[in-house]
C-alpha cells in the first residue's frame, strides 16, 4: 500500500517540478490560511514550499499506511519500541501534568517521576538560596556541568535559550574530551565555591569521566577529602556514583526509557532547572506537555509534527534534497542547530528498517544551522545562487525580551530581516530583473554582470513564529522537533531510539589508545591510520 503512495507522490512531483512557488499562491488566495497551523500562539507556515494539495493529501494516506498513528499511541503507552535495545520510549512521562500512570512492564512509573522531579526541585531551591552551601558555608556561585551529547547538548541549548530567566548562580558546560575544554572552563573559577555536576546516564561516557577526573582533581587541590561534597551526579549507575564519592542525596537518576538525547525534560535538565528556577523548568515541561497532546490529538491536517515531518520527507524523499538548515532568527537558538543534530541524525541516520531489513529509499537528511542575521553573511550565499537546493526552517520571535525602546529596532530588523529571506528565496530574481538592475547602475558587459545577479527562487522553507521565547514557548518548540523526528522516522520504518552508529568509533578508540601512548607494533593497522600514528610520534618526539 504504502509503495503505491510514494510511487503516486514521485509521478506528481514529476508533473509539477517546475511550477513556480508564486503561481501557487496566484492561483490560490487563501493559501497561506491552508498551508499553515497553529498551537495557541505558535504558527507554522509552509505554504512556501512546493507542497499542493494533493502532495499533501497523498503524505497524508503515507502517514496511515506507514502506521505512525499506532506507532504513537504505543510509544505514549510505554509500550517497548525501542526494538534493538528492548525499551519503552518515555521521555514524554517527565513532563506530563496529570498524573494518570504509564506503566512499564507493570509498573506505573510516574511516582518515580514526580518524586525525582520533587529532589530536584529541592536541590535547585536549595543551591539558589545558598542553604546548600559550599564546604565553608559560603553559597555556589558557579556550576560547572560536565557531559556530552544528550547529557550536554540539551542543557546547553535551554540554557542559553532561556538566558533571560537565569537568576541563579553562573553555569559552565564541559563537554569535549579536549582537555582544552575543561582547563579553559575552570580557568578562573573558584574550587571553594564551585559545584561540579557529572551527567551521565551510564556514568562510563569516555570523555565526561575523564573529564571528570579532571575536575575532581582541581577539586581536591584545594578541598582535599571534602571534594565530593562539591559534586553532584545525573545518572542512573548509582554504583558508579558512589565510587566517586557523591552522596546519594545528590544523585539524580532516570530509567532506561529516557533516551540521552531525549532527556532534556528531567535530571538532564538540572542545570537548566538550578539556571532560571524550578517555576520556570516547570513552564518549559509544561509547553512540552502541551505539544504531547496536539501531537496526540489534534487531527493530521492541523497537526504541527506531521505536517514538519510531512514537509520533511517531501524535501528529502521526493523532491531529493539531502540536507535541510535550521535557521533561528533567535540568538538565543545559537545552540538549536547543533541539539538538532543530535536529535535528528543521532535518531533518523539509519539505513535499515525497524526488522534489519536494508532500507531502500533515503533516511534522515544532514541537519545544519546557524542564527540569523549571522548566517546571511556567511553561507546564504550558496542557499540563494548555490546548484544545491537546501529546504530553510525559520524560527522566529515575534516579540524580544529586550523592551527598552532604544532597543526595538534591533528586533524590527530581526524579524524584517527573516521575513525578507523566505521571500528572497521563493520569488528569486529573474534575468530581465537583473539586466534592468545593471543597466541603472552603468555597468558594462551587462549581459555577464545580470546572469551574476541572477536569483533562480522557488527554493523552499518554512517558518515558526512564536509569540517570545520564554519557557513555555522552548517547551513546545523542543517537542515539537522531537515529535517530528518520531513522525519521519515511523515513515521510513526505522528505529529512532537506538545509535548504533557511534559504537564502532569508541571501540576502535580504545584500540588505538596504547598506540598513541607510545610507538608499538602497528602491523593490524591500514597504511593510513599507522602512517598517521608514525607522523604523531615524529611530531611529539
Ligand atoms: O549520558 P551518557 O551515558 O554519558 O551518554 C552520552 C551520549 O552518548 C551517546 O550514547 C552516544 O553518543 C548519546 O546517545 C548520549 O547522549
Amino acid at each position: 500500500m504504502s509503495e503505491q503512495i510514494w510511487a503516486a507522490l514521485q509521478a506528481h512531483r514529476k508533473a509539477t517540478a517546475g511550477r513556480p512557488l508564486m503561481d501557487l499562491f496566484a492561483d490560490d488566495p487563501d493559501r497561506f490560511d491552508r498551508f499553515s497551523a497553529r498551537l495557541e500562539d505558535m504558527l507554522l507556515d509552509y505554504s512556501k514550499t512546493s507542497l499542493d494539495t494533493t502532495a499533501r493529501d497523498l503524505l497524508f494516506d503515507l502517514v496511515r499506511a506507514t502506521g505512525v498513528e499506532t506507532l504513537r499511541d504505543a510509544m505514549f503507552a510505554g509500550e517497548k519500541i525501542n526494538v534493538t535495545e528492548d525499551r519503552a520510549v518515555l521521555h514524554t512521562a517527565l513532563r506530563r501534568a496529570e498524573d494518570r500512570p504509564v506503566t512499564v512492564d507493570g509498573r506505573n512509573v510516574m511516582p518515580g517521576v514526580a518524586d525525582t522531579r520533587a529532589r530536584m526541585a529541592r536541590f535547585a531551591t536549595g543551591l539558589r538560596s545558598g542553604e546548600i552551601a559550599a564546604v565553608d558555608g559560603r553559597p555556589f556561585t558557579d556550576v560547572v556541568n560536565i557531559g556530552i551529547g544528550g547529557s550536554d547538548l540539551g542543557p546547553v541549548m535551554a540554557t542559553l535559550a532561556l538566558a533571560p530567566y537565569h537568576d541563579g548562580p553562573r553555569l559552565h558546560y564541559v563537554s569535549n574530551v579536549d582537555g582544552a575544554h575543561i582547563a579553559d572552563t575552570l580557568d578562573g573559577l573558584d574550587p571553594a565555591r564551585t559545584l561540579v555536576i557529572v551527567a551521565s546516564k551510564t556514568f562510563t561516557t569516555i570523555e565526561t569521566m575523564t573529564n571528570a577526573q579532571s575536575a575532581k582533581r582541581w577539586m581536591e587541590a584545594t578541598l582535599g577529602a571534602r571534594a565530593g561534597q562539591h559534586f553532584a551526579a545525573v545518572s542512573s549507575a548509582t554504583d558508579r556514583t558512589a565510587a566517586f564519592d557523591i552522596a546519594p542525596d545528590r544523585v539524580f537518576g532516570f530509567e532506561d526509557w529516557v533516551g540521552g538525547r531525549y532527556s532534556v525534560w528531567g535530571p538532564i535538565g538540572l542545570p537548566v532547572m538550578i539556571a532560571v528556577g524550578p517555576d520556570h523548568f516547570e513552564a518549559f515541561l509544561r509547553g512540552g506537555a502541551e505539544m504531547d497532546r496536539h501531537f496526540q490529538e489534534a487531527p493530521l491536517a492541523e497537526n504541527l509534527p506531521v505536517l514538519m515531518a510531512i514537509v520533511g520527507i517531501w524535501h528529502n524523499n521526493i523532491c531529493g534534497y539531502p540536507t535541510r538548515a535550521v535557521l533561528p532568527y533567535d540568538q538565543r537558538l545559537l545552540r538549536l542547530p547543533a541539539y538538532l543534530q543530535q536529535l535528528d541524525m543521532e535518531s533518523n541516520g539509519k539505513r535499515v528498517a525497524r526488522d534489519g531489513t536494508p532500507l531502500d529509499r533515503s533516511s534522515g537528511p544532514v541537519v545544519w544551522g546557524e542564527p540569523g542575521t549571522n548566517g546571511q553573511h556567511a553561507f546564504y550565499q550558496l542557499i540563494h545562487q548555490g546548484t544545491e537546493v537546501v529546504p530553510c526552517e525559520f524560527l522566529v520571535a515575534a516579540q524580544a525580551h529586550e523592551h527598552d525602546p532604544a532597543m526595538a529596532v534591533h528586533h524590527t530588523l530581526l524579524l524584517s530581516n527573516c521575513l525578507a529571506q523566505s521571500e528572497a528565496l521563493m520569488r528569486g530574481r529573474s534575468y530581465e530583473e537583473a539586466l534592468a538592475i545593471v543597466r541603472e547602475k552603468g555597468l558594462e558587459d551587462e549581459e555577464m554582470q545580470a546572469r551574476h545577479r541572477v536569483f533562480p527562487g522557488n527554493r523552499p522553507s518554512t517558518t515558526l513564529l512564536y509569540r517570545v521565547l520564554d519557557p513555555l514557548s522552548l517547551g513546545r518548540i523542543i517537542a515539537l522537533y522531537e515529535h517530528r523526528v518520531f513522525v519521519e522516522g515511523a515513515i521510513w520504518g526505522i528505529n529512532s531510539f537506538d545509535q548504533w552508529g557511534v559504537e564502532l568509533g569508541k571501540e576502535l578508540a580504545t584500540a588505538i589508545q596504547p598506540l598513541v601512548e607510545a610507538r608499538l607494533d602497528m602491523s593490524g593497522k591500514d597504511g593510513s591510520t599507522a602512517g598517521l600514528l608514525g607522523a604523531v610520534h615524529d611530531l611529539r618526539a
